[in-house]
This record gives structure tokens, C-alpha cells and sequence, in this order.
């Protein structure tokens, strides 16, 4: 791609031109940095970062940060083909992919933030790029402003990564942090994430764990160099907890985050592969994670030389995105005027996604027993039953107000005082894990399975 020497007597430097396709949270504020930093962005990379067009759905709407009229265009395939860099800022699938697609087959270079796009079709579209000999980055796709994925790609790439745990949704983050220090309502916070423009277009990806499934399969892509899906990511949202869970993990100690886990484990069979999975998880108040608050993430990274590393800041907002997205076109500009070939991202090697009942991790469960001898062996042999075995177990009588009585409840009289038993469990495998819950279902000492929570960082 030839850098365009332009005409006018007073701008010296060579101009790159840039299609901004969407002009929403993300795509305003790049609108916005592009042309108040445009003279500090020349300097940097040796020639203009020129805005060709800005394509959206309506020219005459009302923007963030508002361009000349004259940018705006609906003709996204005519401003697409006009470009040097492509920056795809719509989201969704399509037309994304197909103008991504139309801008590396011109042989243009593409920046993305659309993490849905890329666990999807991610492996299709690099392969394309390095087919083209052109550049698709996408640093703003997973934890917003945090340059997790040019160390996870280029810093690291001489080292194994073995487990890449994180807080990796900004929106769901913020709503827990609200509903655990100020007793937010969960849709009071959700309103409050979209507001602060933190949540995608259809908040559903990011409270049912889809956005932070889809941010997991590409940790997983570059962390172990391998091509991974979204359907791949064991993925449980945050609107299944409830305020009994809450209260279980405040008085045990623990706070509720909604972790994005991929690592590399061995299956039962010897198969060795990777597990991805997104669950809301328990953590030690005083763990790293537990303190991230807001819409920031943090991921840690586990690996064979390095060691742990920690990755933390803003991971969604309009501004902090912003960042991330220039950051991948100030180094694709660079090169472009230097030259040389694009730097490709294409998994090679082969690391099958193993099923979420091969992980192993600790559990929390929480169960409503009557309160007589024998419960405690009861409830401990059916955990031992399944190769699962207790690191604590706390019995907490229930006031009788403490109680819910329903009318065909005659279980329960003054003579069977009830109380809840917390288990804190070793690590065991997740089918064991299951398997336990099931068979305790049945114990006619057991009232109620009130919770069972993953938890990680014991
Ligand atoms: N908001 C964040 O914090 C954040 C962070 C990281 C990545 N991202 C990703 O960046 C992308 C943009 O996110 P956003 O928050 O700016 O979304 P947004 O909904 O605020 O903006 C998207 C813009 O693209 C336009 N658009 C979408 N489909 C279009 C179509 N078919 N034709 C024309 N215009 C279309 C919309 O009108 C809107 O102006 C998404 O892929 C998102 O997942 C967002
Ligand atoms: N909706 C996403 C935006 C950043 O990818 C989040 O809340 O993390
Ligand atoms: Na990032």
C-alpha cells in the first residue's frame, strides 16, 4: 500500500487515509482523538492520519464528538475502499465481517474491538490478513484499554502460558461492585453501566458471560497459540445469582466476580488440551481481583518462566477503548510508512478444548439441613461418596424468623430446628463436583441446596 502524497503546499508529510466504520461510544472518541492529536499522531508516525469518512446508519444524527457533515457516509463500501486502515468500531457479526473482509482483500489494514466477531471467526479472518500480507489487530478487543494481547502475542511468545485468569467484563464488574458496596439493585447498576456507556449494544452479552466468553476464546487463541471459538467457553452469566449467594460469600469471606479462566490441563484420559470457561466465581476479599472495582479488569497470567504476571485497568468506556484502538493503528501507520509485510497473527499449534467437567477448582455449596445427629456423616459421606473431600465445613443455626415456611412445609416443626452448613470444598474435578450436589439432593436430612459457587485464589 502506497502512503498518498497530498497536494496541499502546506501539509509536507504524506497522509494515511483511515475509515472509521461506526461512530458510537468507541468510534466517537477515536473520531475525536484523530483530530485533536492529529499533529502529535503525524509526528509520531511519520505521515497524517487523514479521516477519509465516517461510516453510520444516519449522517444528520447527533454524535459525541461531532464531525463536518461531509464525513459522514452510509457508502460503506466506497469509504472502505478509499482506505489504508479500516478501524471497525460497529460490533455485531454483520456487516462487519464482510466490510473486514473487503478491506483485507484491498490488501487495507484492519483494527478491531469486535471481540464477538473474532471468537467466532477469528481463525477465517486472520488467515485472511496473512493471505493478504496485511494487518488485523484488535488489542481493544479484549480488556478495553489494557495492552494484554500484543505481551500475550509478542512479549510472551518465547514462553508457555499455562492459565490466564481474569475480571475480563467491565459492565458486570461494575454491577457486582455496586451491588456489594452500595447494595445497588442489579438493574439499577445495569442502567447505570450503559449510561457510562461500558455495556454492549445488547447488555444480554454481557450479564449472561457471552461478551466475557467471547474476550476468553481469544486469551486462549493467543495465549497458547492455538484456535479457539466462543462455543468452546463453558459460559454462566450473572443473572443467576442470588442475594443467598451474596450473603453465603460476604459472610464466609468472599466476593463474587465474574472470572474468565483459560488453562491448560490433562484430562482424565491423558488428553492434553485447554479448558475455557466464565463463571461467577468466589474469591478472597483480600485476593488481587477481589479489589478491582468498576468497569476495570485485571487478568493474571500464569507462566512456565515469566511466572504470574498482572494486567490491570480501565476495560471498557469510550476513551479507555479509544486508546487501545490507536495504539493498534499508530503501529500499523508506522509500518505502512516504513513498509514491510504486516504482522500476522496465525495460530499453529493444535490444543483441543477439553469439557468444563475436566477443570478442577474449589466449591463452595451451602445447604439448609434439619438439625439433628447424624446430618454432619450424612452430608460427608455423600461428598466422600463422589472423591471430593472438605476443607471446612461450618454449621450456622437458623432462627426460626430466619426461616421461610411454606404451607406444605410439615417437615418443619419446633422440634427440627434447621441450620445452614457452609462447605468449602478442595479443589475436585467439576462432573465430581455435580454428581455430589445431586446425590446431597436426595438426603432427606437436606431441605434445600441454597448455593454452589465456584472459588478460585483459596
Ligand atoms: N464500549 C466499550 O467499552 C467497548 C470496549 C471494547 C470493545 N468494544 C467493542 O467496540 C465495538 C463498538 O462498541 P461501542 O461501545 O462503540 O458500540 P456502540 O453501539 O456505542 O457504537 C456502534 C456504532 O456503530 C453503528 N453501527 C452498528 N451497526 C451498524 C450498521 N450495520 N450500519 C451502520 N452503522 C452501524 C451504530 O449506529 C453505533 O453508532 C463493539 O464491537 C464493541 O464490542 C466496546
Ligand atoms: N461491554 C464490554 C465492553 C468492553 O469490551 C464490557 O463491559 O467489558
Ligand atoms: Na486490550
Amino acid at each position: 500500500m502506497t502512503v498518498t502524497t497530498p497536494s496541499a503546499p502546506h501539509d509536507s508529510q504524506p497522509a494515511l487515509k483511515i475509515a472509521l466504520l461506526g461512530a458510537g461510544t468507541v468510534g466517537s472518541q477515536v473520531a475525536r482523538i484523530l483530530t485533536e492529536d492529529a499533529e502529535m499522531l503525524a509526528a509520531r508516525v511519520g505521515a497524517r492520519l487523514e479521516l477519509a469518512g465516517v461510516f453510520v446508519r444516519n449522517p444528520d444524527g447527533r454524535r459525541d464528538y461531532q464531525l463536518p457533515r461531509e464525513l459522514y457516509t452510509t457508502d460503506a463500501e466506497a469509504l472502505v475502499d478509499s482506505a489504508d486502515i479500516v478501524l471497525e468500531l460497529m460490533g455485531g457479526i454483520e456487516p462487519a465481517k464482510s466490510l473486514i473482509e473487503r478491506a483485507i482483500g484491498n490488501g487495507s489494514a484492519v483494527v478491531t474491538g469486535n471481540k464477538a466477531l473474532l471468537a467466532q471467526s477469528g481463525s477465517e479472518l486472520f488467515a485472511a490478513a496473512a493471505e493478504a500480507g496485511t494487518q488485523l489487530s484488535f488489542e481493544a478487543s479484549v480488556a478495553g484499554a489494557i495492552p494484554i494481547l500484543r505481551p500475550l502475542r509478542d512479549s510472551l511468545a518465547g514462553d508457555t502460558v499455562t492459565r490466564v485468569m481474569g475480571i475480563a467484563n467491565g459492565t458486570t464488574n461494575y454491577i457486582l461492585d455496586q451491588m456489594d458496596t452500595t447494595g445497588a439493585a442489579f438493574d439499577d447498576a445495569l442502567a447505570d453501566a450503559q449510561e457510562l456507556g461500558y455495556a454492549e449494544a445488547d447488555p444480554t452479552a454481557d450479564i449472561e458471560g457471552h461478551d466475557a466468553a467471547a474476550k476468553a476464546a481469544i486469551l486462549a487463541n493467543l495465549a497458547f497459540h492455538a484456535p479457539f471459538r466462543i462455543d468452546e467457553v463453558y459460559c454462566e452469566g450473572i443473572t443467576r445469582i442470588t442475594a443467598a449467594d451474596n450473603e453465603a460469600a460476604s459472610e464466609a469471606g468472599y466476593v463474587i466476580k465474574l472470572l474468565a479462566i483459560a488453562e491448560r490441563i490433562t484430562a482424565g484420559d491423558g488428553t492434553a488440551g485447554a479448558v475455557l470457561r466464565v463463571h461467577p466465581t468466589l474469591l478472597p476479599r483480600e485476593h488481587p481481583l477481589a479489589a478491582v472495582r468498576g468497569a476495570f479488569n485485571a487478568v493474571f497470567v500464569e507462566t512456565q518462566n515469566a511466572g504470574e504476571l498482572m494486567f490491570y485497568g480501565p476495560g471498557a468506556g469510550g476513551a479507555p477503548t479509544a486508546s487501545a484502538v490507536m495504539g493498534d493503528t499508530v503501529s500499523i501507520a508506522r509500518r505502512l510508512v516504513r513498509g514491510g509485510a504486516g504482522r500476522t497473527h496465525t495460530p499453529r499449534s493444535v490444543v483441543p478444548a477439553l469439557p468444563v467437567g475436566e477443570a478442577r477448582t474449589s466449591y463452595m455449596v451451602v445447604i439448609r439441613v434439619a438439625d439433628r445427629p447424624g446430618v454432619l456423616a450424612a452430608i460427608a459421606s455423600a461428598v466422600a461418596e463422589h472423591g471430593v473431600s472438605i476443607e471446612s465445613m461450618r454449621q450456622v443455626p437458623l432462627a426460626e424468623d430466619d426461616l421461610v415456611v411454606e404451607e406444605s412445609d410439615e417437615a418443619y416443626t419446633d422440634e427440627a430446628p434447621e441450620s445452614l452448613l457452609r462447605i468449602i470444598t478442595h479443589e475436585a474435578k467439576e462432573q465430581n463436583l455435580a454428581a455430589t450436589v445431586a446425590t446431597i439432593k436426595e438426603l432427606d436430612v437436606v431441605t434445600e441446596v441454597v448455593s454452589v459457587l465456584r472459588v478460585e485464589g483459596n
